[in-house]
């Protein structure tokens, strides 16, 4: 295990359960439908690859690049857009796809988007949900699980950039990032 690592909360087996199931249920909700799944770079990277391969149905996928905790493990509170999507969402049925749902502020600037762009339908699948460290009122339709209110990393989740490529989610020791 990275030594920086103080532990595992979700293993490479666990998380693949975990994917399973939330596939089978779009892949139920989403019949017939042809969805634009948004994957929110950089986080949601790995979570989005394996989600799809779930799912043997039409649907498409795009990429929106948008960050606001930068090297920090505390959100600036500001979310910027470093790269946007290629697709018109208008008309579409979207499905965010978020490794992590927070203080709730990214999510809350992405679905206010997608409204003004006039997307037909907007629903959001995130692989964790932190619900003690909400700040903005909003939730997502599917959930992988719930985590405690500690800084995580691994599996497409970083502090500075590091721990991305960890195939499990474990809890960043505090003496990494108090330095
Ligand atoms: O609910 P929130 O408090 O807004 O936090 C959630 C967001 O924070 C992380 O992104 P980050 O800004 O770190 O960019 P990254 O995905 O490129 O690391 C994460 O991937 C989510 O998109
Ligand atoms: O706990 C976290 N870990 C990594 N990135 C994050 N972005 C919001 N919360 C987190």
């Amino acid at each position: 295990m990275n030594p920086d690592i103080l532990k595992v909360l979700y293993s490479r087996e666990d998380i693949q359960a975990i994917n399973a199931r939330l596939a089978a249920q779009i892949k139920a909700d989403y019949a017939g439908k042809n969805p634009l799944v948004v994957c929110i770079l950089k986080g949601a990277i790995l979570f989005m690859t394996d989600l799809v391969r779930e799912i043997d149905d039409y649907l498409e996928i795009d990429f929106m690049d948008v960050s606001s905790y930068g090297d920090a493990t505390i959100s600036s509170g500001e979310v910027k857009i470093i790269k946007d999507l290629d697709t018109s969402v208008r008309g579409r049925d979207v499905l965010i796809v978020e490794d992590i749902v927070d203080t709730g502020r990214t999510l809350r600037y992405l679905m206010d988007m997608f409204q003004t762009r006039q997307a037909n339908s907007i629903k959001v699948c995130t692989l964790m949900d932190k619900p003690e460290g909400r700040v903005v009122d909003v939730s997502a339709d599917y959930v992988g699980t719930k985590v405690p209110n500690e800084f995580v990393v691994g599996y497409g989740l970083d502090y500075a950039e590091r721990y991305r490529n960890l195939p499990y989610i474990g809890v960043l020791k505090p003496e990494v990032y108090a330095k």
